[in-house]
């Protein structure tokens, strides 16, 4: 836990960010007359908080809700249902003003530096713009001066501010769009794959960049990523989403000594071990297929048609996200789920307990 999210956990503080039963139902609309035929059900009630000065990773396989989910938090697309608390203000119902005054304090960090920046406005512009946008600044200058700051911070020499993004690498332009992120001195920053789109030697220089950032202005991420192993390191705790809901939730270091839903279990032996002794040993539990459509979920548990401990409850009844203890929310019906935690962390996977549908590798 970074140190300002272990003060604020001393000090009793309640959560930065708040987020219950969020729906975002995107409607499908066919025909002359545009009728609605269904709707794609992107996010389907999903809670959680993001302790302040904290991190919070939100992983899941592509088109499972992630990106809606943080783009809905900060209203860049309109929630169906639900609450979304900022610092105890209700965001979901503000007016165009009060949205417009909010927005100063939660950002988003883009995967594509290239397509999130303005190919046409020199780097000074579209850092400053923000600044601009707020009244922060009042003349050339000063936005100069501030713009310089913020390049510094970020670790970009300010005598390139009049340059272009196309003039800066990937790892330089995600710089940029991390400055522009800061510049309001936000309390919650969105991350959507910050890193996935750069190479692998830039990945860790942006990610201690961030922690750092973190650390400097106790900034509150919402880290969206479809990789665990790429949250792991910056993130505090892990909520594990699968076509719209959140299936488990965890202290980082815990869900990775001991995941407990059969679905994290799945992400998690998808991650290679260096180690080909235990690589060899590892029962690895592969997904077969590919996520269901979101327009049409599965009744029930929505893992059910990948799930190899699935039992006939699990094909009607959604489980509901439980804290099976201290801290472990996980959404399950298996009772082997308790039984794991009660045989302590060396026990890596589940039991079988019923037909496998997905192939186990020994
Ligand atoms: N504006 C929209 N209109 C209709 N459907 C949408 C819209 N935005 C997203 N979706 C659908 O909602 C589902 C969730 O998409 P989302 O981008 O949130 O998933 P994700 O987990 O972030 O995946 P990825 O990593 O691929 O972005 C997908 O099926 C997607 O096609």
């Amino acid at each position: 836990m970074s140190e300002a999210a272990v003060k604020a956990e001393r000090a009793g503080g309640t959560p930065l960010l708040e987020v219950r039963d969020l729906r975002v139902h995107f409607p499908v609309r066919r025909g002359l007359l545009q009728r609605q035929v269904g709707a794609v059900r992107a996010v389907d009630g999903v809670s959680f908080e993001v302790r302040r000065g904290s991190t919070l990773g939100l992983v899941g396989e592509s088109g499972c809700g992630k990106s809606t989910t943080g783009r809905a938090i900060l209203r860049l697309v309109e929630a169906t249902s639900g609450s979304v608390r900022l610092d105890g203000v209700e965001l979901t119902t503000l007016g165009a003003g009060a949205l417009r005054r909010a927005r100063r304090e939660m950002q988003m960090i883009f995967q594509d530096p290239y397509a999130s920046l303005n190919p046409r406005m020199t780097v000074l512009d579209i850092i400053a713009e923000p600044l601009r946008t707020h009244r922060v600044v009042r003349s050339r200058d000063e936005a100069a001066t501030e713009v310089a700051r913020l390049m510094e911070m970020v670790g970009l020499a300010p005598a390139y501010m009049r340059r272009y993004p196309h003039e800066f690498s990937g790892g330089q332009r995600q710089r940029v769009g991390i400055a522009r992120a800061i510049a309001l001195r936000p309390k919650l920053v969105v991350a959507d794959e910050p890193v996935s789109a750069l190479d692998v030697s830039i990945q860790a220089q942006i990610l201690n960049l961030l922690e750092d950032l973190q650390r400097d202005l106790g900034l509150t991420y919402l880290f969206v990523a479809h990789d665990l192993a790429a949250v792991r390191h910056l993130s505090d705790e892990i909520a594990v989403m699968y076509l719209g809901r959140i299936v488990e939730r965890s202290e980082t270091e815990a869900l990775f000594a001991q995941p407990l839903h059969p679905y994290t279990q799945a992400l998690l032996s998808a991650i290679p071990v260096p180690d080909p002794v235990v690589e060899r040993q590892r029962r690895r539990l592969v997904l077969v297929g590919e996520v269901p459509s979101p327009l049409d979920p599965p009744a029930g548990c929505h893992f059910h048609t990948r799930c190899p401990y699935r039992m006939d409850r699990c094909l009607t009844e959604p489980p509901q996200l439980l804290e099976r203890a201290p801290g472990r929310w996980v959404a399950c019906h298996l009772d082997a789920v308790l039984r794991t935690l009660d045989q302590g962390p060396s026990v890596p996977t589940l039991p079988m307990v019923a037909t496998p549908v997905t192939s186990l590798e020994p």
